[in-house]
């Protein structure tokens, strides 16, 4: 669409300027539009020389893209198909061939590969009572076989070995994805015209465009590693568009085998998935006992470990569809050694089957070797059997996909996997999975290849096509993938539109960066090592230096690009880079590996979360789930959304483009897209939020994504809270006698009882009477309890979000830049002391916009933090037997419910599966519960120590305090 017919030139230039304000973070580019033809040639605005010389006409696209918002429905979509003009774009883009390669050759040589199909081939043997023809096998009976025997013997493990290889290629055929140049370019023009029929554009910051081309081609050796947000199908097919125009070669994408569907399944191989299984059976060592709590979780120990040498805490989850490796996944860890049967072997060596292949049995169950059962004669028991068997395929299956994974990267493909695992259903960033980062970090590791691009992502959008995950947060099992079920949605979506969407990206590292701030500790080791062998042969003391090291010292080649660290500078000197790789990385323990991948996709995630350009739907929805639950007008509207646009550009959050220019058109737009099921006007003419489920979850899901600028600051103002209850003496009728509820709890609000004390100073209530001195003109908390406070409520939100980057701001730091914002806004006003080096304290104002913001804050959070609380409410019901995790969320939701309706909870979405989940893993960390696993079925057991009523009491008060 020319700009002549979105109507005036003045109109463009005013609706030019007016984005020029919002987009102060940089120009954006809607990628859907062509460089030459529709984008007026405009200097940068910020006169950046990337931004000019990357050039490719990047003009601003301000005006155009006004029009296509405003006036977007399906014909005028099918009007602006250009047909030349995006065959013309399909061709240009440079794609380098090398790097869609078909690796399946090199994975079915890979000794790995080899070495698993002879341990699978070798269990199926010792099930089957047959002999192992392996040399080392421990299957080998005692006795020899007679040669008759032996010849059938070995042609039958020969055919189970065939079976085993067929069985790994067919693996390897249905995991592969099948990219080429050409289909490549036939996929970018494709996906060119169906992102153009769902979205009136997407939009991506000049600067963050050019810094990727500029780091893919100052490092064109390196894979790249894409690490997208996800919360739409649509994920996909963007990264790959992204690199795509910007003349990178596309993604292998790890896609879960769910996705592998009929026709659909095959033009997603084509546009670079790949197909994995979510889940995978775990497996052991001969020896190792396995938790019961983890018997049907995959484990990546085996696809973790290459010799690592400290032999503790094998268990790693498989990650593909995994919960967070948190203390939770650490606290089912097995003891015992490590699989050593899956290591990597020297090309043509025989490899020991020693390391025998013991299938975790359900909870209880003693586990006894396949050589054992043979040796003693007995029959194999079925369910091991069975098990074994799923177990051993996984084996090969493992083998296979690590395999692969590192031959993509070793030659130079490019990959991009979600580590969230499945979309985030709340809006808000998921935990990280580990397995596939894990097996990426290995392969650097392994010396395989010389360097990996790192580029989280971020794609945030007006609106998702998928509609809500409202179902599923209430209880509801997710649909399976189907063909039909695909058409069914994409007739749903195809005829309207869902506004813009914004993709972000963090200025790319290098693997060697973040593992050389991550790895200090080893380096001073290193140094230390280093300096006293040395100091030995010069005779003399040497001191270890430590000197402020220049930033560019941790940065590599991207310097300018990347992050590590910000929080110090003064470190020790770092080893030079072929120290790190030959001596320090090689020598980390497995349990340091883990530290650090984990380490690794955490500062990802928080990356991606404050990434997100905020959409109007998502602060719109912020204030609706926040500020205005009961309605508001459009002035109320309008300046609560202009106050967050202000906020969003303090805290240098990019804020999305709004349509019309102003906040009033901003409120217009975001609730047309949000739609009627979720904003109504009432008969006073309020804006008025459906605040009732399942419609709350789709709001929540757009506010999450905004409210994750206020996360520290929420931290702190539900501590600021906690210390108010507790001066207005309503802590303990909130919290007690769980979960019986009282009648005279329903009017214990704190809103309320601060309008009480303020407008009756002398009410007659012994307890508030004794607080209204205090209260009167506010109460003061000092600086200790202020952090010890927000420590205590990131512990408990930790599975929940993540609240900074390793190795850069220490959380204190952030805390206290919280507070200083509060003492800025005047919710907080540092008392004055006598002596200096008393510690601090704060006065808290009761004055209405104080309070105002506190409550804003803090039911960014409260939410989940009543979900964690029912959760622990819910526990009490396990001292009288056990409960399946399902029963147990059930219960939890009914329980919500009730407190709903007796007014002591007062957000719906409380009852969400997903937080209460999350709060499983909570308790689990904890040592509440053991989540034990069996056929499928989680069940929650308490701990010894928390049988009994007081006990679990005291957790859901701990988490209540702060509700
Ligand atoms: O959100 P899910 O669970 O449907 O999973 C989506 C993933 O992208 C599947 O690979």
């Amino acid at each position: 669409m020319s700009i002549q017919q979105g109507g005036q030139a003045e109109q463009q230039q005013q609706q030019q300027q007016m984005r020029e304000e919002r987009s102060s973070f940089g120009r954006l580019r809607n990628l859907l539009l062509d460089d030459d033809v529709d984008q007026p040639q405009q200097p940068p605005l910020d006169g950046d020389a990337h931004a000019r010389s990357a050039g490719d006409g990047d003009g601003d696209d301000g005006g155009e893209a006004v029009v296509v918002v405003l006036a977007h429905n399906p014909l005028l979509a099918i009007q602006r198909v250009r047909w030349f003009s995006d065959v013309r774009f399909a061709l240009s883009r440079r794609q380098d061939a090398h790097r869609y390669i078909a690796v399946d050759r090199l994975t079915l040589e890979d000794p790995l590969v080899r070495l698993a199909i002879d341990q699978a081939t070798d269990c199926d043997a010792a099930s089957s009572s047959l002999t192992s023809s392996y040399p080392a096998s421990s299957a080998s009976s005692s006795s020899t076989p007679a040669p008759a025997a032996t010849t059938s013997n070995n042609a039958q493990i020969s055919r189970l070995r065939n079976e085993n290889m067929r069985r790994a290629s067919k693996i390897l055929s249905n995991m592969a994805s099948r990219l080429s140049t050409v289909l490549i370019r036939c996929v970018g023009w494709t996906l060119r015209k169906c992102l153009r029929a769902l979205f009136s554009a997407v939009y991506v910051r000049v600067d963050q465009n050019d810094r990727l081309r500029e780091a893919a081609r100052a490092h064109p050796n390196a894979p790249i590693l894409f690490l997208p947000s996800h919360k739409s199908h649509i994920d996909y097919l963007l990264v790959s568009y992204l690199a795509f125009d910007a003349d990178i070669s596309v993604p292998h994408i790890a896609a879960g085998d769910n996705l592998n569907i009929f026709f659909f399944g095959g033009l997603a191989r084509r546009a670079g998935a790949f197909f994995i299984r979510r889940k995978l059976e775990s497996v052991m060592r001969s020896g190792a006992r396995q938790s019961n709590t983890n018997a049907d979780r995959g484990s990546t120990a085996d696809l973790l470990d290459q010799g690592s040498q400290d032999g503790t805490d094998p268990t790693w989850e498989v990650g593909l569809d995994e919960s967070p490796m948190g203390s939770a996944s650490r606290s089912r860890s097995a003891s015992g050694p490590l699989l050593p049967w899956l290591l990597p072997s020297p090309v043509g060596s025989v490899v020991s089957l020693t390391g025998q292949l013991e299938v975790a049995a359900p909870s209880g169950e003693q586990q006894q070797q396949p050589s054992q059962q043979h040796a003693n004669n007995t029959p194999p028991r079925r369910r091991s059997d069975s098990r074994a068997t799923a177990a051993t395929r996984d084996t090969v299956y493992r083998a296979v996909l690590r395999s692969y994974v590192r031959n993509l990267l070793r030659i130079g493909g490019h990959l991009e996997f979600f580590l969230e695992g499945g979309r985030s259903r709340s809006g808000k960033v998921a935990m990280p999975k580990y397995g596939l980062l894990s097996l990426v970090v290995d392969t650097f590791l392994d010396n395989e290849v010389d360097d990996v691009l790192v580029v989280p992502i971020n794609v945030s959008y007006d609106q998702i096509v998928e509609g809500d995950y409202a179902r599923e947060l209430m209880g509801a099992p997710k649909q399976p993938e189907s063909f039909f079920g695909t058409l069914r949605g994409l007739a749903r979506t195809v005829m309207r539109s869902y506004g813009s969407l914004y993709v972000d990206v963090e200025t790319p590292f290098l693997l060697t960066d973040f593992l050389r701030a991550a790895t200090r500790p080893e380096q001073a080791q290193h140094l230390a090592r280093t300096a006293s062998v040395d100091s030995l042969h010069a005779g003399r003391p040497h001191d270890l230096v430590l000197t402020p090291a220049p930033a560019s010292a941790f940065l590599g080649s991207s310097s300018s690009a990347s992050s590590f660290p910000s929080s110090s500078n003064t470190s020790i000197v770092p080893v030079a880079l072929a120290d790190l790789r030959t001596t320090v990385l090689p020598a980390l323990t497995r349990s340091r590996r883990r530290e650090i991948v984990d380490e690794l996709g955490r500062r990802v995630l928080h990356s991606v979360s404050n990434l997100a350009t905020l959409t109007s739907t998502a602060m719109v929805a912020l204030l609706f789930t926040t500020r205005f639950r009961k309605g508001a007008s459009m002035s109320e509207l309008t300046n609560g959304f202009n106050w967050l646009v202000a906020e969003a550009s303090a805290r240098g959050r990019a804020v999305g483009y709004i349509p019309g220019g102003d906040a009033e058109d901003a409120v217009v737009y975001a609730c047309t897209l949000l739609g009627a099921d979720l904003v109504d006007v009432n008969a006073e003419g309020l804006i008025v939020p459906t605040t009732s489920v399942p419609n709350i979850f789709t709001m929540c899901f757009y506010a999450n994504q905004a409210a994750s600028m206020f996360l520290i600051d929420a931290v702190v103002a539900s501590v600021i809270h906690m210390h108010l209850k507790r001066e207005l003496g309503l802590q303990n009728e909130q919290e007690d006698e769980l979960p019986v509820l009282s009648q005279r709890r329903r009017s214990a609000s704190v809103s309320g009882a601060v309008a009480a004390v303020k407008s009756n100073p002398s009410t007659p209530n012994r307890k508030r009477a004794a607080s209204v001195s205090s209260l009167e003109y506010g109460f003061s908390i000092s600086h200790d309890e202020l952090i010890a406070g927000a420590q205590e409520v990131c512990s408990i939100l930790a599975h929940e979000y993540i609240f900074h980057r390793p190795h850069e701001t220490p959380l204190v730091e952030l805390l206290n830049h919280a507070i200083a914002g509060l003492v800025k806004n005047d919710v907080l006003t540092l008392e004055e002391t006598l002596r200096p080096d008393s510690p601090a304290r704060y006065e808290v104002s009761l004055d209405p916009a104080s309070m105002e913001l506190v409550r804003f804050l803090r039911f960014t959070i409260k939410p989940v933090i009543d979900s964690y609380w029912m959760s622990a409410c819910a526990l009490l019901p396990l001292l009288q037997g056990e409960q399946t995790e399902s029963a147990f969320v059930r219960n939890t939701q009914q329980l919500a419910n009730e407190y709903l309706q007796a007014g002591v909870l007062e957000c719906p979405e409380t009852i969400s599966r997903e937080a209460i989940k999350n709060a499983i893993q909570l308790l689990e960390s904890w040592g509440v519960v053991t989540v034990q696993v069996a056929s499928d079925v989680r069940t929650l057991v308490l701990r010894e120590r928390y049988q009994s009523r007081p006990a679990l009491i005291a957790i859901a008060k701990s988490i209540a305090q702060f509700s």
